[in-house]
């Protein structure tokens, strides 16, 4: 329709000269503020869109409280990849991406999630509607493939901005949270049998945790056998046990392992053998007694639905970061539910800010059956946190407060920040 056929439509005619319309019918000029009232119109208003401006990375490394060994890579330090975007309206959304023991855990290494960011994902990101959480999301997997973990990064800041200038916590937009706080499991990987006892005893008299997970498949199947058993008879009931492979048993190591750990009076073993080898796991998770959970098996939920369909595990240990993001593992969770599996709130170990980050999601879940391990924070020697996520009475509690919950300390960001200036030792300091 041509311009004069819509004011006629309408009713009303411009005149060529005053550019103020005439009403045809009734022949008498009509003012601007009339012809909107006549129109229905509302006053134009520019409704400003929040766009996204920035996204900044960097690495922080963050010494571990003690060498935490496992079978792939014993880690000194942790590395975080943290992610903060600045939207037009000023406000700000924080993220996080971990990986375990450099490229030895996964395909992705701190180095390349940060670099997936800045060269891929951040400039495709740039300009958008800050508030298309689910747009960003399609789109970061138009422009790259895999790289869960630093999708998984940007995604929780684009969440985290979003609560944040709603008003509205993570846990929120996900639906509501159903928990306030969580079972928490603590990994014992001291390497040494006395001192993993140790620190579970003291762990269990100080309310921390009574669920231990114990790394193993470093040494003889034997010989990780026996170091389970002395554990679980020195806890006695008091504590839940359970172990991580970490994929390194062959089938026939595993079809050894699981029945002599079950006798040892493990609850769970985790990714016994290889992520890919599902008819492996299929095999082990129909024979045993002993839950078969999947971790490194689950990159998002076209694996949870390949590993459940072959019936390849007991239990999903959901992980955040390994699935993609909060979206992609709410769908794993889903997965896992429709299939009647039992659910765990899984972590890379990472620090406080995307340990909320999973907190929210996980706060929404019906039911973790296997609870959770989202100590990452209390590995470290150092909490980037402005206020720690709370851990006691063997729950970690679910952060409130709108997005993720979570502020950074500037001065440990400063202090642990790969590229700082290098420090310049002073004479008498
Ligand atoms: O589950 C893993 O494989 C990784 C991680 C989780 C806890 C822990 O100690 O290591
Ligand atoms: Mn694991």
């Amino acid at each position: 329709m041509t311009t004069r056929a819509a004011a006629h439509r309408t009713g009303l005619r411009r005149t060529a000269r005053q550019g103020i319309a005439r009403d045809p019918a009734h022949h008498r000029q009509i003012t601007p503020l009339a012809r909107m009232v006549r129109l229905n119109a509302k006053p134009r208003t520019v409704t400003q869109v929040t766009t996204i401006d920035r996204i900044d990375t960097l690495i922080l490394d963050i010494p571990t409280i003690r060498g935490h060994v496992l079978s792939m890579a014993t880690m000194r330090t942790q590395a975080a990849v943290l992610v903060r975007i600045r939207f037009s309206d000023g406000s700000e959304g924080l993220g996080e991406g971990t990986t375990i023991g450099g490229l030895s855990y996964g395909p992705e290494s701190p180095e390349s999630i940060r670099s997936a960011i800045d060269t891929y994902l951040a400039p495709a990101l740039i300009g958008r509607a800050a508030d298309d959480v689910n747009g960003g999301v399609q789109l970061m997997d138009h422009v790259a493939r895999g790289n869960r973990i630093a999708k998984t990064a940007v995604e929780i800041a684009l969440w985290d901005g979003l609560g944040k200038r709603l008003g509205v916590s993570v846990a929120q937009l996900f639906g509501g949270a159903v928990h306030t706080r969580l079972p928490v499991a603590w990994t014992l990987a001291s390497g040494n049998s006395d001192t993993d006892i140790a620190e579970a005893e003291q762990m269990i008299a100080t309310g921390r945790h009574r669920i231990f997970k114990l790394k193993i498949g470093k040494r003889a199947v034997a010989d990780d056998v026996a170091h389970v058993a002395r554990i679980k008879s020195a806890l006695g009931d008091a504590a839940s046990i359970r172990v991580d492979v970490n994929q390194t048993w062959t089938l026939t190591e595993a079809r050894r392992g699981l029945p002599a750990l079950q006798d040892a009076g493990c609850e769970l073993v985790e990714q016994p053998v290889a992520a890919r080898y599902l008819g492996a796991m299929a095999e082990l998770t129909r024979s045993h007694a002993i839950a078969v959970m999947a971790d490194e098996a689950l990159g998002g939920p076209e694996d949870a639905l390949a590993v459940a369909a072959k019936g390849a595990a007991d239990v999903f240990a959901v992980k955040i970061a390994q699935s993609g993001g909060l979206k992609r593992a709410a769908e794993v969770v889903a997965i896992g539910q429709a299939a009647g599996l039992g659910l765990y709130g899984g972590t890379m170990l990472e620090t406080g800010l995307s340990t909320a980050a999973a907190l929210q999601l996980f706060a929404t879940v019906e039911r973790l059956d296997w609870g959770t391990e989202l100590f990452g924070p209390l590995l470290l020697t150092a909490d980037i946190l402005a206020q720690p996520i709370i851990y006691r009475d063997f729950h970690v509690e679910v952060p409130t407060g709108p997005g993720i919950g979570a502020t950074l300390d500037p001065y440990k960001i400063e202090f642990y920040r790969r590229d700082r200036a290098p420090r310049i030792a002073v004479a008498g300091e």
